[in-house]
């Protein structure tokens, strides 16, 4: 009776480690899907899911908010660029966070741009985010946007010149592909470990190629359901650059969280609408850098569910016909996007 006993608990126990061995496979397998890192074309490892620090609201608070997404959230990566006036405060949260000795700098990746009012001046543009940070190297470096913009003055301001009826004085000495080339420079001196673009479409990409001796690692661009930008992405990554997607909610204000199609979705996976927006770039292969400065947020926003191939389609479709564009800059040249119509930019 024991001996049968003693044999039908060893039978459970060995069914229970079957059983949890089983779902942890699949467990495993599942969240697998969805990539922690994406291996760059330079062999390095980037954080899919980073974190976002452009405001025009509450740039007071970029340094608290990128100490608590490193320590208490566990972000890796920061994105920042010179535009966005705030690389002095970042540069003191990591101070702070270094002091801790919980994150050293070698555990970080961070991504910082440089704006094109430094065109004839790339390096020295990197050299100025570099001592605002107190680092000597950048994980990387992208040129901000490919119009290079007129400035006289050092420190690159203004950083949006205007001329007399408003427009954007752009820097006709200098051409997106010498930007780049200064880039390579850099990257060949150590100072950023791969370099990449922003603001890219297909067209000045296919220009750049000609010339470059280091294919770009990455391409930042805009893409949520609104603006899935799919041929892009895939052009992209066919020449072994990576994405990145910017203004996963539809930049400030989050407008696309409101939008019905994306909340059914999340309504079925019992997910939040940010959940299923931050899932959808990470499930077709590109890095995200949402941003909030509100601590609940920054924890939730690091939540991401794989999503069937069937929503992973009607997202895309909700923004195929009609893309929605919220990052509206006018640099006074046709950037050559697919959903460009010169009406948006008069
Ligand atoms: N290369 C480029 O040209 C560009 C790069 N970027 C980069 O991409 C990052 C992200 O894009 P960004 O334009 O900032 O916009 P996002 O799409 O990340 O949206 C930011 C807005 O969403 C709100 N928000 C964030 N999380 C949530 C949440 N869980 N629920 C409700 N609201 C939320 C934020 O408010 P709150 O802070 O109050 O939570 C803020 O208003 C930028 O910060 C920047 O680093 C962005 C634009 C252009
Ligand atoms: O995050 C950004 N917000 C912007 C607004 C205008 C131009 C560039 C940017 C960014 O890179």
């Amino acid at each position: 009776m024991e001996g049968s006993y003693l044999g039908h608990s060893y039978k459970r126990a060995q069914n229970i480690v079957l059983v949890s061995l089983r779902s942890y496979l699949i467990l495993k397998c599942y969240k697998n899907m969805i990539p922690e890192y994406l291996t760059l074309n330079t062999g390095a490892k980037m954080p899919a899911l980073g974190f976002g620090t452009w405001t025009s609201v509450d740039r007071n608070i970029v340094g608290e908010s990128v100490e608590y997404a490193i320590l208490e959230a566990g972000y890796r990566l920061i994105d920042t660029a010179y535009f966005y006036e705030c690389e002095d405060q970042i540069g003191e949260a990591l101070k702070r966070v270094f002091a801790t000795g919980k994150v050293k700098r070698e555990d970080l990746f961070i991504t910082t741009k440089v704006w094109p009012t430094f065109g004839t001046r790339i390096e020295e543009g990197l050299d100025r985010s570099l001592a605002d940070f107190g680092l000597d190297y950048v994980d990387l470096c992208l040129i901000h946007c490919p119009v290079p913009i007129k400035c006289d003055s050092p420190d690159g301001k203004p950083l949006w010149p205007l001329d007399a009826n408003g427009r954007m004085i752009k820097d006709h000495s200098v051409t997106h592909v010498d930007m780049y080339l200064q880039l390579e420079k850099a990257y060949k001196s150590g100072k950023a470990k791969a370099i990449g673009i922003s603001n890219y479409s297909e067209i000045y990409i296919e220009e750049l190629l000609k010339s470059a001796s280091v294919v770009p690692a990455v391409n930042q661009i805009e893409i949520h359901p609104l603006l899935p930008q799919r041929k892009l992405a895939e052009y992209c990554q066919s020449k072994g650059i990576a994405l990145t997607a910017f203004s996963p909610f539809g930049g400030e204000g989050a407008p696309i969280l409101k939008n019905e199609a994306v909340k059914s979705i999340a309504e079925k996976y019992n997910v939040t609408t940010s959940t299923i927006l931050l899932s959808f770039p990470l499930n077709l292969g590109i890095s995200t850098i949402p941003k909030s400065f509100k601590k609940q947020r920054i924890l939730d926003n690091l939540k991401v569910i794989d999503l069937e191939q069937e929503d992973i389609e009607k997202l895309i479709a909700i923004g195929s016909k009609s893309p929605v564009r919220y990052d509206r800059e006018e640099f006074g040249v046709d950037l050559g996007f697919e959903d460009w119509k010169p009406e948006l930019f008069p």
